[in-house]
């Protein structure tokens, strides 16, 4: 077992504050995928242990459309967008007044957090989702969160709640995430395979050279494994720890015991609102770099200008996000850009002055500054 994994194992036995996450899959009885109470009962009576021995949990709790398919007499969980919103509506309320009850028995109170992607997307909406968490954490309260998918359009959608859970363990500022789903650990390839290997621990990119990552194994969850593993990268990125595992080995995870698959994160966590740019964006247009340019923004650190930008694609305002893109098309870097797609091409390939002296003082400006800038 590598060096790191012992001090970081540790850290999630000391942890003061962890965001646990579980998904559809761990929460649902295979048949019909109807809410299974004895592993929501399972899993209260471990997270409400860990809370009363005065570490602080936020549960990142999935299965809203899932608790609906009973109720809505469907067979299956539904595939359009509105038979899920339906579907959530109805399963959200079941879901939270489970907890409710189940965290009270141990007299705990619980507090329910629907964000859409927007919430965290937008930076003064972050902010706000983090002074509330913040707020219900200090008052003693277990926060509940979920998206909100009654109000969630296909554009503005998470979808699965593995990205969620990152973002909102790096704004909690949680010392450790745990990802609970169906399979106790990542595989070197889809466990359904015959012969795959778990994988232990995750020092870096690297180690998940030659890993088959695949979607969902199951009928009712979302994103697979693929998720999984980008949202320990964001909660890395934030210098947090992620422990991937299945629900019976929960425990294991919140003491520091060697079940499942660590991720570690990276040594120097890159600045917050950085990370914000990188990680809860949602892009809304791409430029493309020559190569030049591409050296500038990623090795040099530069602010991207107009001189370098060869293509603009999508259709952006001021300041929203967009993928800084290299030759071949790789995302290289996201920015919030400081012209709108309708501005950008007339300005392209020219230098700064020569604009300032066509167009005026304005467009000396970047079109990405470097504080606005996130190379990836
Ligand atoms: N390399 C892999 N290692 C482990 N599981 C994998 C891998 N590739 C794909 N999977 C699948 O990912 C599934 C978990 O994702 P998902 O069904 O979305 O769960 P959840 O509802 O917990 O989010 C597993 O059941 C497994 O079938
Ligand atoms: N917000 C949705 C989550 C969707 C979902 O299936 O997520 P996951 O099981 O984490 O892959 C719900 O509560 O049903």
């Amino acid at each position: 077992m590598p060096s790191r994994a012992p001090a970081l194992r540790r850290a999630f036995a000391d942890a003061r504050r962890v965001v646990v996450k579980v998904g559809s899959s761990s929460l649902t009885s295979s048949a019909g995928g109807a809410i299974d109470m004895l592993a929501v009962s399972r899993l209260v009576d471990l997270l409400a242990r860990r809370r009363l021995d005065g570490h602080q949990v936020v549960l990142v709790s999935s299965g809203a459309i899932a608790a609906g398919i009973g109720p809505l007499g469907l067979k299956k969980r539904p595939r359009d967008l509105a038979t899920q919103q339906a579907a959530a509506s109805v399963g959200q309320g079941a879901l939270i007044a489970a907890y409710q009850h189940l965290f009270g028995i141990y007299g705990l109170t619980t507090g329910q957090v629907l964000l859409t992607a927007d919430d965290v997307t937008r930076r003064a909406h972050y902010t706000n989702a983090q002074r509330t968490l913040e707020k219900l954490l200090e008052l003693g309260i277990v926060p509940i969160v979920n998206e909100n998918d009654t109000v969630a359009t296909h554009e503005i959608r998470f979808g699965d709640n593995d990205r969620l859970a990152a973002l909102v363990a790096d704004l909690a500022g949680a010392d450790g995430l745990v990802l609970l789903t169906d399979v106790d650990a990542l595989y070197d390839g889809p466990p359904s395979q015959e012969g795959t290997q778990p994988i232990p621990f995750v020092g870096s990119p690297e180690d998940l050279a030659g890993v088959l990552i695949g979607g969902t194994g199951s009928h009712v969850g979302s994103g697979g494994m693929a998720t999984k593993v980008e949202a320990a990268g964001i909660a890395g990125a934030a210098g947090i720890p992620t422990v991937l595992t299945s629900l019976p080995q929960a425990r294991g995870a919140l003491v520091g015991d060697e079940v499942g698959t660590l991720f570690a994160p990276v040594d120097a966590a890159r600045a917050s609102r950085k990370r914000w740019i990188a990680f809860a964006t949602t892009p809304r247009g791409r430029l493309l770099l020559d190569e030049g340019a591409v050296e500038a923004v990623t090795v040099r650190r530069k602010s991207l200008l107009p001189a370098g930008i060869t293509a603009v694609q999508g259709r952006f305002t001021e300041r929203d996000p967009v993928d800084v893109c290299a030759p071949d098309g790789r995302v290289v870097a996201r920015g919030l850009v400081n012209y709108s797609s309708s501005d950008l091409p007339r300005l392209l390939g020219r230098s700064t002055k020569d604009l300032a002296r066509e167009l005026g003082g304005h467009y000396e400006r970047e079109v990405i500054h470097r504080d606005d800038l996130a190379v990836l």
